[in-house]
């Protein structure tokens, strides 16, 4: 180990980055970093998604090795190819991830003083204070917490914050690594949460605190400095107080030429169009309200917003799921009242979820049974057995429309690629010819080449007789392959952006979500 001779340790930044990369085989996921954070503040990392913010933080954690580059922490110089989350734990660097790693079949206090020396040295009494501290750790954190429950009983938000409580009151941790930690948190956990910080770094002048945010809100309020990743790279370092909100915002989203739409034209002309769904004043209060539009056949729209914005859940709403308070939704000229899923798809209503893995794919089953699973009823006989001939051929043809890359219908779903699988889905979706579409994230963990093929479906197939509604937290996919884009804001549709006009642009979509 080297010890660094520039600074006396006291006034050494909490933590410094010079050069650092990490590549994985053909991709560059940070590039030539350069970062140094000081004691005493909470500095913001934004930027869009797969900039490299998470990489970083795990780079500076010890949970990934860095290719290349320096690490310095608290002045001391770390060995790269030694560094790992035991040295990282020595130096004072805590991580608190998006998914936090409890082990989940043990105790809240038990989890709380993990690697912590007092758990096995002390007896039965300790044991007592510990459970005390835990509670008054999570009282910190703004929870009530029994000390014996099973971290799998609390939801993952709770988890989050007592990750932190952990870093921050047992561990004591110099460095603390957030990385959207306010993603998962209601409105006002993360107001709570983020004055605790405000506080705690004001009372803790040697501590630092890092915080991956994807809001320039979040960031402008509460941040001292915020550093800017695009593609890899560290691209600005500025002083929170001496910015603006949009100047950030430029920054995050640098000169993004303007796609062009390569031929994909709508399926249906805009006059020819025939109205589908009456969106009138939809609202679940504190989550969504007032949500009004009219849609059309060929119509693909854009719900854009950022997480809790309410676009998920007035999306969802559209397929039966969830409460509303008032407002109406009429499909094809009738009113609907949806009580369940099954209601929406009567009424040729489809939902892509956002969670693919855990809400559609049915694991350990084929590529056919997947494919048919809400359409079988189209497939029986006059006895009510299922005409399989025809069930495969069905399967087969949507293989082929789709072009899922697998040998044939009996493939089981595991095998496939995320793409493939994604395609399975949709295709699923087409069966039962919807007239209303709604797709979230229908390119998620898609590959490259895959990503262009299902938005051009989007935009000629699926739309030909119904209307789509696409989530998609990448802005140049709802640019490319939207006609209208419905921006919320806490709840509110706050801007309806529209293909032709000036501020159809990825960088004017960008701010509206951001509020800025
Ligand atoms: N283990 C890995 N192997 C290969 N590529 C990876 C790996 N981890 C991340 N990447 C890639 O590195 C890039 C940066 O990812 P990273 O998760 O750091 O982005 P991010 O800025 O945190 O994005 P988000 O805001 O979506 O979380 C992405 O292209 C990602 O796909």
């Amino acid at each position: 180990m080297i010890q660094s001779a520039a600074l006396p340790a006291t006034e050494a930044p909490s933590y410094r980055l010079a050069g650092l990369t990490k590549t994985f085989p053909g991709l560059t996921a940070v590039a030539d970093v350069d970062l140094s954070v000081r004691r005493g503040e909470i500095h913001g990392i934004i930027g869009r998604n797969g900039a490299g913010k998470s990489v970083l933080m795990s780079l500076i954690s010890g949970a990934q090795q860095a290719t290349s580059g320096t690490i310095e922490i608290g002045g001391e110089s770390v060995a790269i190819a030694d560094y790992d989350p035991v040295r990282a734990h020595g130096l004072g660097v805590s991580l608190v991830p998006q998914e936090p790693k409890f082990a989940p079949r043990l105790s809240v206090v038990d989890n709380m003083f993990m690697g912590q020396p007092l758990t096995r040295s002390f007896g039965f009494l300790r044991r007592a204070d510990m459970r005390r501290k835990a509670v008054e750790v999570a009282e910190a954190v703004g929870l009530i917490v029994d000390p014996d429950a099973l971290m799998l009983t609390l939801p993952i938000e709770s988890q989050q914050l007592l990750a932190f409580g952990k870093a921050q009151f047992i561990d004591e941790a110099k460095v603390i690594l957030l990385d959207e930690i306010t993603a998962s948190l209601s409105r006002e956990r993360k107001t709570m949460l983020l004055s605790l910080l405000r506080d705690l770094v004001h009372r803790h002048p040697d501590r630092s605190y890092t915080l991956i945010s994807h809001h320039v809100s979040e960031i402008m309020e509460f941040c001292d400095r915020v550093t800017v990743m695009r593609d890899a790279r560290a691209v600005a370092t500025l002083d929170v107080a001496a910015t603006t909100g949009a100047e950030l915002a430029n920054w995050i989203v640098g000169d993004i030429p303007v796609m062009s739409l390569d031929g994909l034209s709508r399926a249906v002309p805009e006059g020819q169009s025939r109205p589908i769904a009456r969106i009138s004043g939809l609202t679940r209060r504190g989550v969504f309200e007032d949500v009004t539009l009219s849609l059309g056949t060929g119509d693909v729209v854009g719900f854009a917003g950022l997480d809790g914005s309410g676009k998920d859940e007035a999306a969802e709403a559209l397929f039966g799921l969830g409460k509303l308070d008032a407002g109406t939704f009429e499909m094809e000229g009738k009113v609907l009242h949806l009580a369940s899923p099954g209601e929406a798809m009567k009424h040729r209503i489809a939902l892509l979820p956002k969670h693919r893995e855990r809400q559609a794919v049915i694991q350990g089953r084929s590529i056919a049974e997947n494919t048919l699973i809400s359409s079988y009823r189209q497939f029986s006989t006059a006895l009510g057995l299922i005409d399989s001939r025809r069930a495969r051929q069905v399967t087969a043809d949507k293989i082929v429309e789709f072009k899922v890359k697998a040998k044939g219908p009996e493939i089981g779903m595991s095998g496939l690629s995320g793409g493939n699988k994604q395609k399975v889905l949709i295709a699923r979706l087409t069966l039962n010819a919807p007239r209303l579409l709604i797709l979230n994230e229908p390119t998620r963990g898609v590959d490259l080449a895959t990503k262009p093929e299902i938005l051009k479906a989007v935009r000629t197939d699926l739309s030909r007789d119904s209307a789509v509604i696409v989530l998609t937290e990448s802005e140049e996919e709802m640019i490319t392959v939207c006609d209208r884009i419905y921006v919320f804001f806490r709840g509110r549709i706050i801007a309806v952006l529209n293909r032709g006009k000036e501020n159809f642009t990825v960088s004017a979509l960008y701010k509206t979500i951001q509020g800025v």
